[in-house]
């Protein structure tokens, strides 16, 4: 790299020096380079002109977005997800791209664009009733940086097809196209529509990109070299988990717990522990199972819906856990008829009169002490629906699920908040003796802030889906 150059339309490119740049997502370098008069901003991690197509996003300045915290458009999301991307890679680099304001037009037209969509209008009609282009944005200051940082071959980081097109038109080799995942907003939802209808911009995959590169390496337990991630880009993979379980018939747990291990405050309020990627990991896992079961106390304090909707796919069979016939008759599993209802009730429960046809009472066998075993509900709901189930709520049923052994997987999701006392989540009766405390294979996902643990409880979890699973700490040991 030099201070001087000449880049590839004979404008002049000037590379300042690079400096130190801590942030949230990790040290980064620095530094400025002037283009016809322009000063943009490249942040880089590790020595990307050494490995082949590093992570690169090149992102159009957006004050409003960027920072002052907007929610109108998606670019601040964006921007964060696309450094947190670049950190977890380890190499890569971010050239924020001045003057690219409002897609080219600046910030006071911006501005009054946001006035007139405000009225009514799309984010392309408003530009268009100021006589000013759809994009007026210029890539060649980017091309020029790559090719001066020896990176003319990139993974880009970007919804945004033309994008790839313009890099390309300047003689950058876009082998890879990635977009980021960033949390649905209803604030920006419309813009967002607006792109993908007339813009073209390609809508992520709503689900987590799985990277276990890292995940479970034999060793005794030592966390840094067991940690397995997620990163939140990309669209081409599934968690192979999901068919996993979808093609089995597995019984499948999945909390989401603040780091102090609580579900909800001591009110019972739950909204919301874990973040938009824990969700979608959970309408997936939903949408990969034929049963999914919660206890009538989740019914009581959340209604749940129990439905799809984070996701494309099928609705699960919903079954509720009520030996006494807690549930009230207006609970959503009973009066909506998306999903077909199990209502798992002892026999001395009487239901309501007016009750749907989506709702199949099952009775639960009298037993001497009133609990009937987690083995026997399973059987029960396999006389009725095949398929992996889904035990979803909340923390006594997940946690008796897991004490009577009959889990085969467990999605445990900690998300980074300090409830200090609420609903309990994940309690058992434990051990006395750390070395007899339950460990198993497992695997790790970062959702955004979230991080999620997948327990591989039984031999066929452990078996079935992850080639690591066998060399972990935890595989021989039981509890
Ligand atoms: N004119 C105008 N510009 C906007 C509006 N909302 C955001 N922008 C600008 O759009 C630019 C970002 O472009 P986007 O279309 O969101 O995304 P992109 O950079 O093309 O594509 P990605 O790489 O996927 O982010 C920023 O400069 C924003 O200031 C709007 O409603 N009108
Ligand atoms: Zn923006």
């Amino acid at each position: 790299m030099t201070a001087l150059h000449r880049s590839t339309d004979s404008t002049v490119l000037v590379g300042g020096p690079p400096s130190k740049l801590p942030t949230v997502h990790g040290l980064f370098t620095l530094r400025t380079y002037i283009h016809d008069g322009t000063a943009h901003a490249v942040m880089s991690i590790g020595d990307p002109a050494a490995v082949d197509a590093p992570l690169v996003r090149v992102h159009s300045e957006c004050l409003t977005g960027d920072a002052l915290g907007s929610h109108r458009c998606d670019c601040g999301d964006q921007l964060s997800a696309s450094l947190a991307a670049i950190a977890h890679a380890g190499t890569g680099i971010l050239i924020y791209l001045r003057g690219h304001e409002g897609r080219g037009i600046g910030l006071e037209n911006k501005l009054r664009a946001y006035a007139l969509q405000d009225a009514g209008l799309d984010t392309v009609a408003a530009n268009r009733a100021l006589d000013l282009p759809d994009d007026a944005r210029d890539y060649t200051a980017a091309a020029a940086i790559l090719n001066d940082l020896d990176c003319p071959r990139i993974t880009l980081l970007s919804s945004n097809p033309s994008k790839v097109t313009a890099l390309e038109g300047m003689g950058i080799t876009v082998a890879d196209r990635l977009s980021l995942q960033v949390p649905d907003r209803p604030e920006n939802a419309g813009y967002l529509e607006a792109k993908r209808r007339l813009m073209d911009h390609i809508a992520p995959a709503e689900h987590p990109h799985v990277d276990t590169t890292e995940a479970n390496t034999e060793g005794t337990g030592d966390t840094a070299s067991t940690v397995g991630t997620i990163s939140t880009v990309g669209e081409e993979d599934t968690l192979a988990v999901y068919d996993t379980i979808a093609g089995g018939d597995e019984v499948v747990a999945q909390l989401a717990q603040s780091e102090d291990g609580f579900i909800a405050t001591s009110n019972g309020d739950a909204q919301f522990v874990s973040g938009q990627i824990d969700r979608a990991h959970l309408h997936r896992i939903r949408a990969s199972v034929g049963a999914v079961l919660v206890g009538c106390g989740t019914v009581v304090a959340d209604d749940p819906q129990l439905t799809v909707r984070a996701v494309p796919g099928k609705n699960p069979v919903r079954v509720i856990l009520d030996p006494h016939g807690r549930i009230p008759a207006t609970a959503t599993v009973l009066t909506s008829p998306e999903a077909p209802t199990l209502w798992l009730t002892g026999a001395e429960v009487v239901p309501p009169k007016d009750i749907g046809d989506h709702v199949h009472m099952v009775r639960l066998p009298a037993t001497a002490d009133s609990e009937i075993s987690p083995a026997t509900i399973i059987s029960l709901i396999r006389e009725h629906v095949s398929g992996s189930i889904l035990v979803e709520g909340g923390g006594r049923t997940v946690s008796s699920f897991l004490s009577a052994g009959v889990l085969d997987r467990l999605f445990l999701t900690s998300a980074p908040v300090l409830i200090g006392n609420g609903v309990p989540g994940i309690r058992f009766e434990g051990t006395e003796v750390m070395a007899e405390a339950l460990r198993r294979p497992f695997r790790r996902y970062r959702f955004g802030e979230d991080m999620c643990t997948e327990y591989l409880l039984s031999k066929s979890a452990s078996g079935g889906s992850t080639e690591n699973a066998d060399r972990s700490p935890g595989d021989a040991s039981t509890a």
